[in-house]
């Protein structure tokens, strides 16, 4: 388990001082694949590089399998890093040695022979599936080809945790989902923690079991990646759970009515629900139980992890108390919904939030 407790970091220059990291809080159990999120400068390469000190935070704690990591001398520090793989968005391959020597390079000096470190090397390659490309030279290589092999290096000392800093952020999109998955393959395989960090909530749907969301050097919402996707609650949170959805940008949604020119009464509302096959049938089933007309303007369902949730955008046209008898059913029934707009009055405009 990785306990980061109450960082704190500030960059100190002569004209200006930025706070990077502010009493960042954050437990991710052995085996998470665990995402952080955040626009660009909201902390997150900082807070990464902080759980193996390649940058010291000013306060605070990391906590790594009980072993307080900030406490240790440089030699014991050193010894507890090789349990802490990273990967980096450009690689960091060194261009001069061929794919074996660059996987080969952190075993030497680890009393391994050389038929032992080629059985190893081999073996890395065959995980990371680039076994064929061993004397091909990083120039010789894809993005994605590159990435793998330095994941395979990342590994080679057996590590319990592997740090991904924006790795699939220099890949197209079918090279990214190959990453995602290679990465996913080998935490199952492994039982490897991954901790991701990304500016795409894409990244942490496909993949992550867990997620924290950064704003201004601050851990802003965490949570697993049901409740964060289901339920969002600060305006960042939204925002990338909106654009990852397709239901960013609905006002023209919302401004649709439902029955021009009706003179019965129109509610407008966003229902969430979660774990329910099909919200769906619960809008025929109100419209009939409570003779109410109802039209769904957008519709999102998801599967997270073998549970569906997702968002209706419905517009409820009828009588008045009977709409709100209904809404009352809905959410007798664990049904978020939310008034979007009522008779033509917007009510809310936060039809992003899930
Ligand atoms: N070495 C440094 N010296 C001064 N300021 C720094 C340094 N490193 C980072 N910062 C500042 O700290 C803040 C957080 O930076 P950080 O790189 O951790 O953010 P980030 O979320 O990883 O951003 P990005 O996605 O763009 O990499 C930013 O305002 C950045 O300008």
């Amino acid at each position: 388990m990785i306990l980061l407790d109450n960082l704190s970091k500030t960059y100190e220059s002569k004209k200006v001082s930025v706070g990077a990291l502010k009493n960042v809080t954050l437990k991710i159990e052995k085996g998470d694949m665990f995402g952080i999120i955040g626009y660009s400068g909201a902390g997150k390469s900082t807070l990464i590089r902080c759980i193996n000190l390649l940058e010291r935070p000013d306060s605070g704690k990391v906590v790594i399998n009980d072993i307080d990591i900030t406490a240790l001398s440089p030699k014991s520090l050193r010894k507890q890093r090789e349990k802490i793989g990273m990967i980096f968005q450009h690689f960091n391959l060194m261009n001069r040695r061929n794919v074996f020597d660059n996987v080969a390079y952190p075993l030497k000096g680890k009393g391994l022979n050389k038929v032992q470190i080629e059985e190893k090397v081999i073996k890395l390659l065959e995980l990371v599936g680039i076994k064929d490309k061993v004397y091909s030279y990083p120039s010789q290589l894809s993005g994605g080809q590159k990435q793998r092999v330095a994941i395979a290096r990342a590994l080679a000392n057996d590590p319990e945790v592997l740090l991904c800093d924006e790795a699939t952020s220099a890949l197209d999109p079918q090279n990214t989902r190959a990453i995602l998955n290679l990465l996913k393959d080998i935490n199952q395989k492994l039982n490897l923690t991954v901790v991701i960090i990304t500016h795409q909530m894409e990244v942490v749907k496909e993949v992550c079991n867990r997620v924290a969301v950064m704003e201004n050097g601050e851990v802003v919402e965490k949570g697993s990646i049901l409740d964060i996707f289901s339920n969002p609650k600060r305006g960042i949170t939204k925002e990338f759970v909106a654009n990852t959805m397709g239901y960013d940008n609905l006002e023209d949604v919302i401004n649709q009515g439902f029955l021009k020119n009706s003179s019965s009464y129109e509610l407008t509302v966003k229902i969430s629900f979660v774990g329910q096959a099909a919200g769906q049938a619960f809008i025929s089933k109100i419209s009939i139980d409570y003779g109410i007309l109802a039209n769904i303007l957008f519709g999102s369902i998801e599967s997270l992890q073998g549970v569906s949730f997702g968002s209706l955008i419905v517009s409820f046209s009828g009588n008045s108390a009977k709409i709100h008898e209904a809404i009352e059913f809905l959410e007798e029934n664990n049904i978020k919904v939310e008034v979007l707009k009522e008779n033509g009055i917007i009510k809310s405009n936060n039809a992003q939030c899930s």
